[in-house]
């Protein structure tokens, strides 16, 4: 008798983090049925063929969320293998354009601040997710410390 392994299914995911103007974050909560349920999450979904990562997630978020955003810089790719489940998770930094947020195809959506983030329960493979979005921050400060500080030494 040959031996069969099983492969989980991989999905392929454009993952957007959209900022608004008060330098709050999108987060949504899957809906309670279904692999996940009732974990908060960053809208996105998977990649169509001949699509871009950034056309996905632009298409994702309107259809989810019926809003506008920009899609900007990479944040970071994670591949992770859940149980029965393998997912690739392209993330990248947006902002909100145009539009409210509605919860189309989710339960619940918030606005929270980067260190909220921890509060929610997310799945496991979004502790990445959170960890670069954080580092990503601390670099940012710390630019803008630097260039301060640049432009008091020069006066
Ligand atoms: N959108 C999103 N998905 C995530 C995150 N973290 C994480 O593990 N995932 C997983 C959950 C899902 O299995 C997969 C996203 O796939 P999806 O949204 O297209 O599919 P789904 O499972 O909700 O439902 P379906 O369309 O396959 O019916 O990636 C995250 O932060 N955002
Ligand atoms: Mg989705």
């Amino acid at each position: 008798m040959s031996e069969t392994s099983a492969v989980p299914p991989h999905k392929i995911i454009g993952v957007a983090v959209i900022w608004n103007d008060q330098e709050q974050i999108l987060i949504d909560r899957r809906r309670p049925e279904g692999v996940m349920g009732g974990l908060w999450e960053f809208p996105g979904g998977k990649i169509e063929p001949g699509e871009t990562v950034q056309e996905c997630i632009k298409r994702e978020i309107y259809e989810e969320l019926g809003i506008e955003i920009e899609v900007r810089e990479h944040l970071i790719t994670i591949d992770h293998t859940y149980t029965h489940l393998r997912v690739t998770l392209t993330v990248h930094q947006c902002r909100l354009l145009t539009g409210i947020p509605q919860p189309l195809e989710c339960d619940e959506i918030r606005w929270v601040n980067l260190d909220e983030l921890e509060e929610f329960a997310f799945p496991q493979a979004n502790i990445q997710i959170i960890a670069a979005l954080k580092k990503s921050k601390r670099s940012k400060t710390a630019g803008k410390a630097e260039e301060i500080k640049l432009l008091t030494t020069d006066n």
